[in-house]
């Protein structure tokens, strides 16, 4: 039996009241897949990402994670699925300015329920090291450049070993060599943990790095390249 894709969408559509966004939106991403998703400003690649995540609601079609159809689970069994599963990066880092850099990385461990101080601390170091952080996770936030924050952020998409990372634009907002650092960082983390990583991008080199580029367009995405 060849294993449930890692992601995969069917028929999906949004609008906005009575504006479309993307509709016959259908894609299946495998285990450890590095997709690049790419498309004129405006068609909704954000919109499809926060559908995936849940931050968002798609009016018709299906999301089905691991093998588990969202929309058929209730609120809790949705919110848990997407807990464990998914790792989210943003173009803003959204990290939390009043929590340490660490207690940013050790968020999604309390939200799954670890309360084991030791444990979380370990596995924060570990992380804080594979990005290149170690020593810096007594700082706030505002004391990092925009490099260093977005590998917090990458850290803590990673920091529950999430089958799938979602990253919105994540060196939209850097200059062009930390941009390219971060990405590298990104993508090897992603292979190194055998995570599926769906990266919505302007870049060309972002792009360059992934398995397979797809571009989402307003009826549907199209296979690039
Ligand atoms: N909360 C909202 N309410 C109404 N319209 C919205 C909302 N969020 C996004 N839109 C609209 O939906 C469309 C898709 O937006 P989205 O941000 O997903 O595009 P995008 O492809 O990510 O764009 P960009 O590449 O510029 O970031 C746009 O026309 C946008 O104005």
């Amino acid at each position: 039996m060849t294993p449930a894709p890692l992601l995969r969408l069917q028929g999906l559509g949004k609008a906005y009241r009575d504006t479309p966004v993307f509709d016959a939106v259908s894609l299946e991403m495998a285990p450890g897949e590095v997709v690049a998703l790419v498309g004129d400003s405006g068609v909704g690649k954000s919109t499809l990402l926060n559908c995936i995540a849940g931050l968002d609601r798609a009016d018709r079609g299906q999301v089905e994670i691991a093998g588990r159809e969202v929309q058929s689970l209730d609120d809790h069994a949705a919110a848990l699925l997407r807990r464990e599963a998914l790792g989210f990066v943003f173009q803003a880092f959204h990290v939390l300015p009043h929590l340490s850099v660490a207690d940013n990385i050790a968020l999604p461990l309390l939200l799954l329920g670890w309360r084991e101080r030791t444990a979380i601390d370990a596995r924060v170091a570990e992380l804080l090291a594979e990005v290149d952080l170690a020593g810096l996770g007594p700082r706030r936030p505002r004391e990092l450049s925009g490099g260093q924050l977005q590998r917090v952020a990458i850290a803590r998409a990673l920091v529950h070993r999430p089958a799938l990372i979602l990253a919105d634009e994540p060196t939209g907002n850097l200059d062009p060599r930390t941009a390219q650092r971060v990405l590298d960082l990104l993508v090897g983390q992603a292979r190194r943990h055998r995570a599926g990583c769906l990266i919505v991008t302007h870049s060309e080199s972002a792009a360059a790095q992934a398995d397979r580029r797809l571009r989402l367009r307003a009826d549907g995405i199209e296979a690039l390249r």
